[in-house]
């Protein structure tokens, strides 16, 4: 049975920026300190990464703090894609002036920036719909635009090579994948195990499973992502968390990786934006009254 939609409250003050704000970065932290993530950097290691790992994560959130607030109001003032994009590039620039000109969180800035931006729209207009409905009504048609002329990167380079639609594509849609797989994935795991690490790490597997992440075609080919794709879906057919063994499993699947150099890190920004997205009251059924 699906639950009603209600509006969540209005905190008094920033209309609920700073908040929302708090809430991405913790979600950012969550994914972070997960482990064992396949190829990703953690606090077990930096996975298939030779230039970061847990401290450059940590200064490039510091660093991204003040953006994720900002990001939230310009939502809430129902700003044009352009104006995110404006807030979303300086952000970069802070990123890489706290990292010595590393991409910790590119994709990150990026979708959970939107959602965010949502979030205070949805709050400031009392709307009752999901935060991905929000990003793909409001500024889907400009994301895609905004894609055309853009510079080149990792990301369109494959895009145009194998015919992927990377971060913008899944933006532009709402999010598909953490509405359809990952949010249930998240919300079945925590009612099954009561465990944010194992739900979390069913979570990650689903996005990888699921998701076209333009990081395995740019390292790995198509060959780097549909080892990727079988591999995380093949634990979880065997049961995924609900395994007395998962944590070995999801270890060995990380040691696999590594020795493919292969890193997923469109799914780590899905796992962070799951935990986003459910820190805001949305579930799979519709959302929660806060
Ligand atoms: C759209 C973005 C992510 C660039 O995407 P693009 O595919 O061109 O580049 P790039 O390879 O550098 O980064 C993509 C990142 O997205 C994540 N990702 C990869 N695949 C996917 C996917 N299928 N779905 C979601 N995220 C994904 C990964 O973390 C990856 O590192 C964004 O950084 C951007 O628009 N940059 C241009 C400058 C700008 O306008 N910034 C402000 C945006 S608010
Ligand atoms: N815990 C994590 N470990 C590694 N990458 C992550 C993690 N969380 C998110 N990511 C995402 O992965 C991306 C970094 O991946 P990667 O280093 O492969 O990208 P790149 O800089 O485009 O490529 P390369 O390093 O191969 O030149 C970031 O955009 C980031 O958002």
């Amino acid at each position: 049975m699906s639950r009603p939609f209600r509006t969540p409250c209005l905190p008094a003050g920033d209309g609920g920026a700073g908040q929302i704000g708090r809430a991405a970065v913790r979600a950012l932290h969550a994914e972070l300190v997960l482990a064992p993530k396949p190829g990703l950097v953690s606090p077990l290691d930096n996975g298939s990464h030779a230039d970061m790992d847990m401290a450059t994560f940590l200064r490039s959130l510091s660093a991204l703090r003040p953006y994720f607030r900002a990001i939230a109001a310009a939502g809430g003032d129902d700003a044009p894609f352009g104006d995110l994009a404006a807030l979303g590039r300086d952000a970069e620039r802070d990123m890489l002036a706290a990292t010595g000109g590393v991409n910790t969180h590119r994709g990150a800035i990026f979708c959970i920036g939107l959602l965010a931006a949502a979030s205070g729209l949805r709050r400031a207009r009392g709307l009752r719909r999901s935060l991905g409905d929000i990003v793909r009504e409001r500024w889907g048609r400009a994301i895609l635009a905004a894609g055309e002329g853009a510079p080149p990167s990792h990301g369109s380079r494959v895009a145009a090579r194998h015919g992927a639609r990377g971060a913008r594509g899944q933006a532009a849609a709402g999010f598909p994948i953490l509405y359809r797989q990952v949010l249930p994935a998240l919300t079945d795991g925590l009612a099954a195990t009561g465990s944010a690490d194992a739900a979390g790490v069913q979570a990650l597997f689903t996005a990888m499973t699921y998701l076209e992440d333009t990081n395995l075609l740019h390292r790995g080919g198509p060959a780097g992502l549909s080892f990727v794709q079988g591999e995380a879906g093949r634990f979880l057919d065997r049961g995924g968390v609900l395994r007395e063994d998962w944590r070995d499993q999801a270890l060995a699947l990380h040691r696999r990786c590594v020795a493919r150099w292969l890193s997923p890190g469109g799914s780590a920004d899905m796992l962070a934006a799951v935990w986003f997205l459910w820190s805001q009251g949305d579930r799979p059924d519709g959302i929660m009254a806060r």
